[in-house]
């Protein structure tokens, strides 16, 4: 179902390259709290990271790859068309004027992501159009580092997924999805040394990595 009442999840990043770090616990989300859908927005330039090592082209194509038999999954190009930074609260602004005032929105990120995320471009608006909902990452703490931005997650926080689904946006949902200990810089740093990387990402994936000779060493 995905009419102007029901959740519409979005899950933004580098997916440089996409892995099971991303997908599998966006999965597990996907059935815990109800959700039928989920965009994935690969950025362009990413905000607060050095130019990834594939071309935007690259990890568009691999995330294609990666989500091809998962129905769950749809890309939106949005930012890939953007040449300015891919800034999160304006890509969560236009799709607030896109789905009207009262559709439920959510921006999914990893735990890692939330410590960080005061420091995001007027990261206060996020929550003005969006929820957030963060998935458990293995190594990264569930508290901020900084009081008043513990405050502020306090503030905002539900354990009730109702509310994700009854109100248009506003609210943190720290969920209890498993840990999967996989970043995308363990991966490149395994392709670069030849080490197999086999249960780390889809095997399309991988084959086209290793096809355009992408995260090698030199
Ligand atoms: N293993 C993981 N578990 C939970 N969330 C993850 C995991 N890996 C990435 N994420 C989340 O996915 C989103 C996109 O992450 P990103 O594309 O930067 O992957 P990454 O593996 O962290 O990359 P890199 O190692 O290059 O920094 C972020 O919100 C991040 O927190
Ligand atoms: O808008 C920002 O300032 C901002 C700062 C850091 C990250 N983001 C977004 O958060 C998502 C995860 O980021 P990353 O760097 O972990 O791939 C991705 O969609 C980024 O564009 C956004």
């Amino acid at each position: 179902m995905d009419d102007m009442t029901s959740l519409q999840a979005i899950y933004g990043g580098t997916f440089d390259p996409v892995h099971y770090g991303h997908l599998k616990p966006v999965e597990i989300l996907a059935n815990q709290i109800g959700l039928s859908k989920v965009i994935i927005i690969p950025n362009n330039v990413p905000p607060h990271r050095p130019q990834p090592e594939a071309s935007s082209e690259q990890r568009k194509r691999m995330v294609e790859l990666a989500i091809a038999d998962k129905p769950l999954f749809v890309l939106d190009e949005r930012e890939l068309k953007r040449d300015t930074p891919s800034w999160t609260a304006l890509t969560l602004k236009e799709m607030r004027e896109e789905a009207g005032a009262q559709k439920p929105l959510a921006f999914i990120i990893g735990q890692d992501s939330l410590l960080n995320f005061p420091s995001w471009h007027q990261y206060e608006t996020i929550l003005d159009n969006a929820h957030l909902i963060v998935t458990r990452r293995p190594g990264y703490p569930l508290e901020m580092a900084e009081e008043q931005h513990q405050r502020w997650l306090e503030n905002h926080l539900t354990w009730d997924i109702e509310n994700l689904h009854s109100q248009p946006a506003g609210k943190i949902y720290l969920a209890e999805t498993p840990w999967f200990d996989i970043s995308a810089t363990i991966i490149r740093e395994r392709l670069e040394k030849g080490e197999p990387c086999d249960d780390l990402l889809p095997e399309a994936v991988l084959e086209y990595i290793h096809q355009h000779g992408l995260y090698q060493a030199g």
